[in-house]
């Protein structure tokens, strides 16, 4: 797996700039330990998608998943045989259970693109078997991408997200191949979507809730809260989102001193939601090598062809390109808020180390040097700061 590590290797006349490579022998504690630090970036307001790339068979879920238990303990996934996704969404809890409780929730959905489609993998049918159901795909008026009627399921811990991947992971498409006995035919997308008070939001629904006690003592100095009082001071009105703060004991000045209470620091609390995207992408395949027909031509053609529309948007933000072509396919129109959009983007290479496979394994590098090129704009922050006005 290529990761990191400013380290110069010659192939063929050709150099690659890697920031971090691990070899087979890392263990999966040491592969998390590249991600841990955007995890934190989610509670600090920001989107952050983690992906695998590579050919049929290097490793890409193995880097995502993890090790799968032996059927006879299935469930029971070894902490060191976990992949980034549990361990992402264990370490995402912990960070949650040091903020005060109940001021983040969160919400899992998995989706696979599968022959170009997109499919909602929580989706049930009537009789609440999870079928994966396919979806459209909308721009915002943002320009943000949107799946309809995506199912969300609320979690609330690390083993619930897992138990829920777990149980519709058999729905994604796998077909055994020449490479791999057990490939994935589907670019596998699980999102956290992170829902945050913001930081203070305990202390500042307390001071609400003491904000409105006091009020209510006062409502019977009518003078005071009249409507052409509020009329005059329009700020004076409370949402449940705005908090007078004053820096006296009291929220709002006695009503003998000032007929219109005029708070001298107003603190907004906008909640915000954060999204924690981790792609598990389908494998480059070379047909020849990988011994599939009919039907399954198809799939590879997809995969193929969607992989190189994913390298044609990185191509063109690398070149600063006016049009960047991200609905040249499903999995770029999806991934397009992660890819050169505001997100914080960490791409996993897997690279067979055998030299069977050294023209895909160039493939595979080339790839990662053309999303190093991509000069992204800042990633940029939900709103999450406190306004004091
Ligand atoms: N670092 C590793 N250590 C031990 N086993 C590994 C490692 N990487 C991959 N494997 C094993 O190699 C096989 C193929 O890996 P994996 O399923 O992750 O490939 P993939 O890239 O997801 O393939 P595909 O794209 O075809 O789905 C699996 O049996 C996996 O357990």
């Amino acid at each position: 797996m290529v990761n990191c590590l400013k380290t110069w290797m010659p192939v063929q006349n050709k150099m690659f700039e890697f920031e971090r490579v691990h070899g087979p022998e890392d263990s999966q504690d040491a592969v998390f330990e590249e991600v841990r630090s955007l995890l934190t970036s989610l509670l600090d307001g920001y989107n952050v998608c983690i992906m695998a790339y590579g050919q049929t068979g290097s490793g890409k879920t193995h880097t995502m998943m993890g090790t799968q238990p032996l059927e006879e303990h299935a469930g029971l996934q070894q902490e060191a045989q976990q992949g980034i996704i549990p361990k992402a969404a264990a370490e995402l809890f912990r960070l949650i259970s040091e903020k005060p409780a109940d001021s983040h929730t969160v919400e899992v959905s998995v989706m696979e693109v599968y022959n170009n489609e997109v499919f909602d993998l929580l989706a049930r049918d009537e009789y609440g078997n999870a079928v994966g159901q396919r979806r459209d795909i909308l721009t915002t008026s943002s320009g943000a991408s949107q799946v309809t009627a995506l199912t969300y399921e609320p979690v609330c811990n690390a083993s619930e997200v897992m138990q829920i991947i777990s149980s519709v992971l058999k729905l994604r498409a796998h077909c055994p191949t020449f490479i791999h006995t057990d490939s994935s035919r589907s670019h596998l997308i699980v999102t956290l979507t992170i829902s945050s008070k913001g930081p203070n939001a305990l202390a500042l629904a307390r001071r609400l809730q003491s904000a409105k006690m006091d009020l209510q003592q006062r409502s019977t100095q009518k003078e005071w809260w009249s409507p052409r009082c509020r009329r005059a001071n329009p700020a004076a009105r409370h949402s449940s989102d705005e908090v007078f703060a004053s820096t006296s004991s009291s929220p709002c000045p006695s009503p003998s001193h000032s007929p219109c209470p005029s708070p001298r620091h107003s603190i907004s609390q906008t909640p915000f939601r954060t999204k924690l995207q981790l792609v598990d992408l389908a494998g480059s395949e070379c047909v020849g090598m990988s011994g599939v027909s009919g039907a399954g031509l198809w799939e590879v053609s997809c995969i193929n062809r969607s992989l190189s529309a994913l390298s044609d948007v990185l191509g063109a933000l690398a070149e600063q390109r006016p049009h960047v072509p991200y609905r040249n396919s499903k999995l770029t129109h999806l991934l397009q808020d992660a890819i050169g959009g505001d997100a914080k983007l960490l791409v996993m290479l897997c690279v067979s180390p055998t030299q069977r496979f050294i023209t895909e394994s160039l493939q595979s590098l080339g790839f990662g040097t053309r999303a190093r090129q991509v000069q992204k704009e800042q990633p940029r922050r939900k709103n999450n700061s406190l306004k004091v006005k």
